[in-house]
């Protein structure tokens, strides 16, 4: 570099520095706020789904870049989260075991400053929210390719927990492994689902005899390759650096669009954000005429429904619930009408919650 460039270098990085001080007086005056409102708050809820929705979305809308809209309300979820631990810190229940992608769901919801607490089965998650032993359950409900989490649609059914967020997640699945190169692979392990997301990528670049062997999460197939160089992985980022594996190949799922949404459950209700879902359970005694039943007061009131899911009641032999989720807040007034004439046709009608959209 010449000196030339060197000065102008220097001149930038003092110029970096000055603002980083600014940045952190800043991050602090506004981490005292929150602290000051913990404190009003009295020991009552900490977490406000419809306020931390509010915030990013209004950085997102500030946002004159260069960062990205995403960028910058990335960097702001992670300010929030040190805000939030200031007032109380969360602990969130996932699917576990450490370096699932319901981890870095729960991760991306809540920011690094929530403490984590793996579950052996999404029944477990549940379980540990409803007894008090967490604050928050992060589960997954759908994913585009492979559809839904028949388990977490029937527990919410039974629970008492309400649905008060949920996250949308990119899915990028990674070949994995502890030596360089595909030579020598003699089994590759991950969830039945992603082996599934990767089938064509895995006919075309490993040879046929390759076994492929489902196990119960990613993480433990990341695991499993960590201890035998014999052998490959299927999962995510957060796997492979967990496990101090080599991506031999990046993002191989056959759909580039594959995404998966996670619920945030707990036992609050969520307040109107502005842009709000509500998710509904609904059941109805045969299905052929049923479903016309359930959908119509909904579209003539004007809910727009943005899922729609039915599976056999586990109660009653030819009884069905749907799902629906629809956009909107609980007390908004078509939302209020259709209710009412939903619950003259359906055997019964529960309200999972009302939340925000995902922001990030
Ligand atoms: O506004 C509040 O209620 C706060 O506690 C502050 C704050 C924030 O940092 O902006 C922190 C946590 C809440 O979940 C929402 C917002």
């Amino acid at each position: 570099m010449s000196d030339e460039q060197l000065n102008l270098l220097k001149q930038h990085r003092d110029a970096i520095d000055a603002i980083d001080a600014q940045i952190l007086k800043l991050i602090n005056q506004r981490a005292e706020h929150a602290h000051t409102i913990g404190v009003i708050k009295g020991g009552g809820v900490v977490y406000r789904p419809e306020r931390e929705a509010q915030v990013l979305t209004r950085i997102k809308e500030l946002n004159q870049g260069p960062l990205s809209g995403e960028a910058a309300a990335r960097l702001f979820r992670e300010i929030m989260s040190e805000c939030l631990a200031l007032e109380k810190p969360l602990t969130i229940a996932y699917l576990g075991p450490e370096g699932t992608f319901t981890q870095a769901a729960a991760v991306k919801h809540f920011g690094h400053a929530a403490s984590t607490l793996p579950c052996a089965s999404i029944d477990e998650v549940f379980r540990i929210v409803e007894a008090g032993s967490a604050d928050y359950a992060v589960a997954p409900v759908e994913n585009s390719t492979e559809g839904a989490v028949g388990r977490t649609l029937d527990l919410m059914v039974a629970s008492s927990l309400q649905i008060c967020g949920e996250v949308v997640l990119r899915i990028h699945h990674h070949l994995l492994r502890v030596s360089e190169g595909l030579d020598g692979i003699k089994r590759v392990y991950s969830h039945a689902q992603s082996l599934a997301q990767c089938h064509e990528w895995l006919n075309k670049n490993l040879p046929a005899d390759v076994e492929r062997i489902s196990v119960s999460s990613n993480a433990e197939a990341a695991r499993l390759a960590s201890l035998d160089p014999s052998c490959a992985a299927i999962a995510g980022d957060a796997a492979a650096e967990k496990y101090v594996l080599n991506k031999l190949a990046q993002n191989i799922e056959d759909e580039p669009n594959n995404t998966t949404r996670f619920l945030v459950l707990g036992k609050q209700t969520a307040a109107r954000s502005g842009r709000d879902k509500t998710s509904l359970v609904i059941s109805a005694p045969n299905r052929a005429g049923a479903l016309h039943a359930v959908a119509e007061p909904l579209a003539r009131n004007g809910v727009s429904m943005t899922k729609f899911e039915s599976r056999p009641s586990r109660t009653g032999l030819w009884e069905y619930v749907f799902f629906a989720d629809v956009e909107g807040f609980i007390d908004d007034d078509n939302m209020q009408t259709a209710l009412a004439e939903l619950q003259q046709v359906a055997a019964f009608v529960k309200v999972l919650g009302s939340y925000p959209q995902a922001v990030i």
